[in-house]
């Protein structure tokens, strides 16, 4: 399952070349959308669609919340492509198909790819309903070696040995709290640190607690793999987590978290998070190279 053949850059190429055959959008910016937040792509004028089975080279999204369609158009003056549904490893794809749109989007001329998902909080300080903006991540798969990039280096996408301080812009992270206090939603907003783990089961009070310790913030099963290969490749990374729950982290808590609990937390601040990612979009400047001071 877990591969470590990567898939060519002629493999990435053919399936760029073919939807550049049947779309004439040529998109700058893309999203992938998490659990239950497909509806961001709803907003694109001009739309031009894809269910995924019938994109070369493409995996079939399997979960639930996740359509599994490519949505091409416009958004605030930029072309955007919009994936409604993403890969997840757990799904049993190799980690290099779960991140195989990044490298295509790179080869239609994407600059900047904002990452979405849901996530169960551990920080205190962030309850369901509030959005995360990611910082930085802990990529618990990629430390032991289930990294997208591992097998031989694609020299035509990027280094061998990729830095992945900075991997989350730091000008974008600071132009999403801005416009999030200008639509009065800076009260659910905080910066935190994302950690992937494998799923798909959701955590036992033991591992809640040593995440906690760790001092991760939010925990959900996606999005590292695809930060990690997008950073390899030059783009502009903008992450969000919206929380859809708290990660059950004592044996005297009965609650209890289910993906159907996950998507139903999700689509209640689905409008929220759209609203954001469209000022966003519309803000932020394209053909510009990464902002200089990008530490985290
Ligand atoms: O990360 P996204 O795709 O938003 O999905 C999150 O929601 C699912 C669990 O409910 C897991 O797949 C987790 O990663
Ligand atoms: O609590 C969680 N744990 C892992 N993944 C998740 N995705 C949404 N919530 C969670």
């Amino acid at each position: 399952m877990h591969s470590k053949k990567q898939i060519s850059h002629d493999e990435c190429q053919e399936t760029a070349d073919w939807l550049m055959s049947q779309t004439k959008h040529r998109p700058q910016v893309a999203i992938i959308c998490g659990s239950g937040l497909g509806m961001l792509a709803d907003t694109l004028k001009c739309q031009v669609s894809f269910a995924y089975s019938d994109i070369p080279g493409f995996p079939q999204s399997t979960v639930q919340g996740h359509a599994g369609r490519l949505v091409f158009g416009e958004l605030k003056e930029k072309t955007c492509v919009c994936m409604q549904g993403r890969f997840h490893m757990y799904e049993g794809h190799s980690l290099s198909k779960t991140t195989f749109p990044v490298r295509v989007f790179k080869l239609l001329g994407v600059e900047t790819l904002i990452v979405t998902n849901a996530a169960g909080s551990l920080a205190d300080d962030l309850q369901p309903g509030d959005i995360m903006i990611i910082k930085d991540h802990v990529n618990f798969p990629g430390l032991v070696g289930l990294n997208p990039l591992s097998g031989p280096n694609n020299d035509e996408f990027g280094p061998r040995f990729p830095a992945m301080s900075g991997c989350y812009d730091k000008g974008l992270r600071c132009l999403a709290m801005e416009i999030a206090k200008q639509q009065g939603i800076a009260s659910l907003m905080q910066e935190g640190v994302y950690a992937m783990v494998g799923g798909p089961n959701f955590e036992t009070i033991a591992e809640a607690k040593l995440l906690y310790r760790l001092g991760v913030d939010a925990v959900g099963m996606s999005t590292a793999p695809e930060v990690v290969v997008a950073a390899h490749c030059g783009l502009r990374v903008f992450g969000l987590s919206l929380i859809t729950n708290k990660v059950v982290k004592s044996y005297e808590d009965s609650d209890s978290v289910s993906h159907e609990g996950v998507l139903s937390a999700s689509q209640l601040r689905s409008h929220t998070v759209q609203q954001l990612v469209i000022d966003l979009i519309g803000r932020m400047e394209i053909n510009n190279s990464k902002t200089t001071n990008n530490a985290v």
